[in-house]
């Protein structure tokens, strides 16, 4: 059985989603929830892009213990290398990623230089890398759009410079499982067994898995993907259905994977709070209708007992286990205790404000589970500096007229409060809040989503806004929905009132800054 690792890329290109910022503490926490993954490598990030996430990621590397730890610096800049080398010298299996264009369009769109240049940039990375940690790995962005003579060159180059691992990148979500057969296959044919060949593949049009695992099949044996396949555009190659369908077919396939499969379930559910970005019903293996089925009826005949239609059980993936239900009598003890079963490592103080959050929504509702206790601890602890707060909302509405909301708020430690009308409860709190703030941005996203079964479940609120050229997302939790959507409204205003403008790559010249967007 050949051994497949995974590279998971959450943090570094799974992150890449216009509007969602994750805070740094929230970023550590992720990692260490991931590393229980039992991934083979965590990329963490992208350390040149700014000096928080550097920060960030050099508490990652000293913390983050399984995985091989890996960074990325962009071929075209030394500089990357410097930053990443001070990173990578905190984690005892350290990695270098780097990359170039490998197609003529991404070639001429971002780095403007013909292809001798670029294969003399790319030895160079590969050289600044060795450098920098013994592991090198080198993707070819966009590669299966590339001319296959043009990123045949490039491949002998970065392998003569002594890349370790190469990965063909599918950027554009543009390739087909034969596609990525047939190249993958004739590449794994013409090189060294030592060499290490990877994929990364992106869903633009929901090839994501099928060309990972045809990767797999052609000889690759790294896979790059994001857990609840995260990312920009469609997203990426997801965890968990690469890990699923390997832990199915593996046999069959030859193919092994290291992936605590029971692990699943709560790190999806985890990065899913964490977020805001839900999994859809219908979603494989994670959706919440993906464990659910009816007796087959009279479609194929009339039989009481539920037909053999699941290829793995829920358990198996971690998908049930939700916790034995807390409630208001809880101790503080056994919370805490609880908290770090889920993987949080907080302190002390962080223990008793996530307490004050549960206690307050534990006289609200009945039973709180641990999908409950996640939404908790990120209200309690993940957000940035609060100029805006909601101290008191009212909203009448339902068959009367004139649906109205009544708004107390702080801002900047002011108490202010007024009134405003609106279409429905969520516009007439909206249409307030933005009066009393006097900031207009414009809704461009809104979902809600229960977060548990029941109907006294927390309703979780996902929105984006957008004010010029900045788009953040705001979110909140509760078991009004009203009272959460105002929740996220005001939280992607001090999101707005904190990033604003302030973007990560605002240090670099445009021609710097090409990798940021890839
Ligand atoms: C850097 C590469 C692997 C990448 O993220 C992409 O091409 O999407």
């Amino acid at each position: 059985m050949k051994h497949v690792a995974f590279l998971d890329t959450t943090l570094r290109d799974g992150i890449k989603i216009p509007g969602l910022m994750l805070l740094p503490e929230e970023k550590i926490q992720i990692a260490r929830q991931i590393a229980t993954l039992g991934v083979d490598i965590l990329e963490g990030g992208f350390p040149a892009a700014s000096e928080e996430q550097y920060r960030t990621l050099c508490v990652m590397a000293e913390e983050i213990q399984g995985p091989s730890f890996c960074v990325l610096a962009r071929a075209t800049n030394p500089e990357d290398f410097r930053i990443a080398r001070d990173v990578l010298k905190r984690h005892p299996k350290p990695r270098i990623h780097t990359f170039i264009p490998a197609s003529a369009a991404y070639r001429d769109h971002f780095l403007k230089k013909p292809l001798d240049e670029c294969l003399r940039i790319a030895v160079e990375a590969v050289k600044r890398g060795k450098d920098v940690a013994d592991h090198v790995e080198f993707s070819f962005v966009d590669a299966f759009r590339a001319s296959e003579n043009e990123l045949l060159k490039l491949l002998d180059a970065v392998l003569e410079a002594g890349a370790d691992t190469i990965t063909f990148a599918d950027t554009v979500g543009y390739a087909t499982p034969w596609l990525i057969e047939n190249i993958i296959g004739k590449i794994c044919s013409e090189i060294k067994d030592e060499i290490v060949v990877g994929i990364h593949c992106h869903n633009d049009l929901g090839l994501a898995t099928p060309n990972s695992i045809a990767a797999l099949r052609a000889g690759a044996s790294l896979v790059h993907c994001t857990v609840n396949g995260l990312g920009e555009r469609a997203g990426n190659a997801r965890l968990e259905e690469i890990a699923t369908i390997i832990a199915i077919h593996g046999k069959a396939l030859g193919l092994s994977t290291s992936v605590a499969m029971d692990r699943i379930g709560p790190v999806c559910r985890l990065l899913e709070r964490h977020t805001g970005i839900s999994f859809g019903p219908l979603k494989p293996l994670t959706g919440s209708y993906a464990f659910y089925c009816e007796p087959s009826g009279p479609q194929i005949g009339d039989v009481a007992e539920l037909p053999p239609c699941f290829v793995i059980r829920e358990e198996d993936i971690g998908m049930v286990k939700n916790g034995e239900p807390m409630d208001q009598d809880t101790p503080f003890e056994v919370f805490k205790a609880r908290v770090k079963e889920l993987g949080y490592v907080l302190k002390e103080g962080e223990y008793q404000r996530c307490y004050e959050t549960f206690q307050r929504l534990a006289s609200k509702k009945e039973n709180i589970f641990n999908s409950d206790l996640e939404l908790i601890v990120r209200q309690a602890l993940f957000h940035v500096p609060q100029k805006y707060r909601l101290l008191y909302l009212n909203v009448s509405a339902g068959s009367i007229p004139v649906p109205h909301a009544t708004v107390q708020l702080e801002i900047d430690g002011q108490v202010v409060q007024d009134a405003g009308f609106g279409h429905g409860p969520v516009d007439a709190a909206f249409k307030t809040i933005f009066r009393m703030v006097r900031r207009f941005p414009k809704l461009i996203h809104y979902e809600v989503k229960a977060a548990t079964l029941g109907t006294d479940a927390q309703g979780m609120v996902l929105l984006r806004v957008q004010e010029g050229d900045t788009i953040v997302d705001g979110w909140g939790a509760h078991v009004d929905i009203v009272l959460a959507s105002a929740q996220a409204l005001i939280d992607a205003l001090n999101k707005l009132e904190h990033y604003g403008g302030r973007r990560e790559v605002s240090e670099y010249t445009d021609d710097e800054a090409w990798s940021i967007v890839l």
